[in-house]
């Protein structure tokens, strides 16, 4: 399904993002450059992202409309300079008329693409097209960011998202709800929305349960048993204890090892990295101590999960892909 400016739904949260999309979706004869849209987790960057995109197309597909993540953009760059095609990938991305790049944060760490995208930055900029880029945290906080790119940043126009608001949860249901054919009471729509406040889609979950349920029972209409059923096991799952088991189930899923390597004595690279940040989750988010940590490692020493636990919270802070991989497991985690 597309991400279209007709199915954002505007809250007090999300209203001067939301404006500043549109602005620059309808390509202002000058304002500022580039426009940059941050938030937490879930709260519609990305769809706002791919709307702007959406419209300029629809409106003049003639205009040429780079969308990706940033994570793509370090890639291609990277393809291209192993096969010594920069030259392509220069006339590739200085020839867009508007670039949108989702997830900015991602060049943390990595020096020379930062490098190339702050020229094709500038080249962009300097013929008038327009920038949009996405990051879950400001500029001043995206570390180690080359500070030509954080001030270019910082001097765009800042838009926050913040988690939407009661009236804006309900309105999501609503929408949403109508979406799958599926009628939702005032009620019914209360008792989720007040409950579930975190982010989109969290209530996304909530709604395709709902469906599922009734669909099951062939009703068209949700039921107040029905939401109660779905919430109390909403929370259930996600109240459900981090063990180190849990750990390692999401470590090993992650990584795409078997849990038993975690467990081993297998000491290859893949396997030793796997298992040091399971480690350092299970320091994080379970009351163990480092010799029970040990124990569900197969034995391992005190000293072997001290040093994992060292050895991660430093990636952790200089290595953006490590950084996202634990943001990722203590996502999968219910964290
Ligand atoms: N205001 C809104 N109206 C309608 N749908 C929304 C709204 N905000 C978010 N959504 C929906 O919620 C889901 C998550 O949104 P999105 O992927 O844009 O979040 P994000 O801020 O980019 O998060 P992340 O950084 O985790 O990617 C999508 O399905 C999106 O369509």
């Amino acid at each position: 399904m597309n991400d279209t400016f007709a199915k954002f739904v505007i809250g007090a949260a999300n209203q001067f993002a939301h404006a500043a999309a549109l602005a620059v979706a309808n390509f202002p004869a000058s304002g500022y450059n580039p426009l940059f849209i941050y938030g937490g987790s879930g709260l519609g960057k990305t769809h706002l992202l791919r709307a702007i995109g959406e419209h300029v197309q629809q409106r003049a597909a003639s205009r040429r409309v780079a969308y990706l993540p940033a994570e793509r953009f370090v890639s291609d760059w990277v393809h291209h300079l192993q096969h010594n095609r920069t030259a392509d990938f220069r006339q590739h991305y200085r020839q867009v008329d508007m670039l949108l790049v989702d997830d900015i944060q991602y060049l943390a760490g990595k020096p020379r693409a930062q490098e190339e995208f702050f020229h094709t930055f500038n080249a962009l900029v300097e013929a008038n097209r327009y920038i949009v880029l996405t990051s879950d945290r400001l500029p001043q906080d995206i570390a180690p960011l080359d500070p030509r790119l954080r001030s270019r940043f910082a001097a765009g126009l800042m838009a926050e998202m913040q988690p939407p608001d009661l009236e804006t949860r309900l309105a999501i249901l609503q929408r949403k709800a109508a979406a799958h054919d599926l009628v939702l009471s005032p009620d019914v729509a209360m008792l989720i929305a007040t409950q579930i406040r975190t982010n989109v889609p969290d209530l996304e979950v909530a709604l395709a349960r709902l469906t599922a349920y009734a669909s099951l029972y062939n009703l068209a209409e949700v039921t107040t048993d029905m939401a109660d059923t779905m919430l109390a096991q909403f929370f259930a799952e996600r109240a459900e204890a981090i063990t180190a088991a849990r750990i390692q189930s999401a470590v090993a899923e992650r990584l795409e090892l078997n849990v038993s390597h975690l467990r081993s004595k297998d000491r290859r690279r893949a396997v030793a990295f796997a298992r040091q940040v399971a480690m350092y989750l299970c320091r994080e988010l379970t009351d163990a101590s480092l010799p029970e940590i040990g124990r569900a490692f197969g034995g391992k020493d005190h000293s072997t999960v001290l040093h994992a636990c060292a050895k991660i919270a430093g990636l952790e802070e200089t290595d953006e892909d490590v950084a996202r991989l634990l943001w990722q497991l203590r996502r999968a985690l219910g964290k």
